[in-house]
């Protein structure tokens, strides 16, 4: 039910085209990670899947475009965490996360029990408790991230799209959020797929990863296959060793260049 599957989607902005002929099918259940470096079409593809941009090519979910459903239904089906989300102003921390209910919420409108519950279990593993009655103005960068992530879970979609979720993160906040997603993964089936400039950390929770370079898929397989150092220096320009991590999946260790021998001597 929650299969996504993108067949030749090409888009872009006003005349320019970013994307070209994607291509890619996600189990329900599964997870797919989009890496590339800088302006190779990242964000633009999240857009494109979320139905925000006009593109060529079509977006399935479940077996069905996302522009057949009326916007409840959407809501349902899809939940998108942009990279640069708009936050309305004068809403707290639980008012703002509780806005990812709107789609289960009865004729009223009102919320129930459901839903207060999800949004404080959500509230609790994002450590975001004790800022709850806080206006979302008043947060830190990485703890505005965290509200904004938990607005997208509770709204417990079937596909969620999270752009550069970690960003901002400090690590231990990284980790419990992307558990809490794999977490939704097993537990309900949610099919996810992420941005994430953090190739390691990609490694670990995705599945599979596409690579994107100038809006084309350059490499898509199991994180051992795409992530080589091969694919590292020719995608990133990038010097680094691929180890392999305590779990088997790739480590991606960056080399330091430019003649890098340490000194511990500063100055004369
Ligand atoms: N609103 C826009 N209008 C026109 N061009 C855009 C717009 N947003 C992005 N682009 C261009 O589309 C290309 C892809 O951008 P996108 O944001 O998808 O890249 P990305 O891979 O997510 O990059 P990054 O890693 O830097 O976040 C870039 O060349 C960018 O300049």
């Amino acid at each position: 039910m929650n299969d996504l599957r993108i067949s030749d989607l090409t888009a872009g902005y006003r005349r320019r085209t970013v994307l070209t002929e994607i291509s890619a099918h996600v189990p329900g259940g599964g997870w797919l990670g989009i890496i590339g470096p800088n302006g190779s079409g990242k964000s633009t593809l999240l857009k494109a899947i979320a139905g925000l941009l006009r593109h060529e090519g079509t977006v399935l979910i479940g077996g069905r475009p996302l522009h057949d459903t009326g916007r409840r239904e959407r809501a349902r089906l899809l939940g998108y965490a942009p990279q640069i989300p708009q936050l309305p102003p004068g809403l707290t921390v639980t008012d703002y996360v509780l806005l990812g209910r709107t789609p289960h919420l009865g004729p009223l409108g009102r919320e129930g029990r459901t839903d207060r519950e999800v949004v404080g279990r959500i509230l609790e593993r994002l450590d975001l408790t004790r800022l709850a009655t806080r206006p979302l103005t008043e947060l830190s960068g990485g703890e505005r991230q965290r509200a904004v992530l938990g607005r997208a879970l509770a709204q417990r979609a079937g596909v969620l799209l999270l752009d550069e979720p970690t960003t901002g993160l400090d690590i231990g906040h990284a980790q419990a959020l992307l558990d809490l997603v794999d977490e939704l993964r097993r537990e309900l089936g949610t099919t996810v797929v992420t941005t994430l400039h953090d190739l390691t950390i990609s490694a670990q929770y995705a599945e599979n990863l596409l690579l994107l370079a100038d809006g084309r898929v350059a490499v898509h397989g199991t994180p051992a296959e795409v992530l080589t150092p091969a694919v590292l220096t020719d995608h990133y320009d990038a010097r680094a060793t691929v180890l392999t991590g305590p779990d088997g999946s790739p480590v991606v260790a960056p080399v330091r260049g430019g003649g890098a021998g340490r000194s511990s001597e500063v100055g004369g």
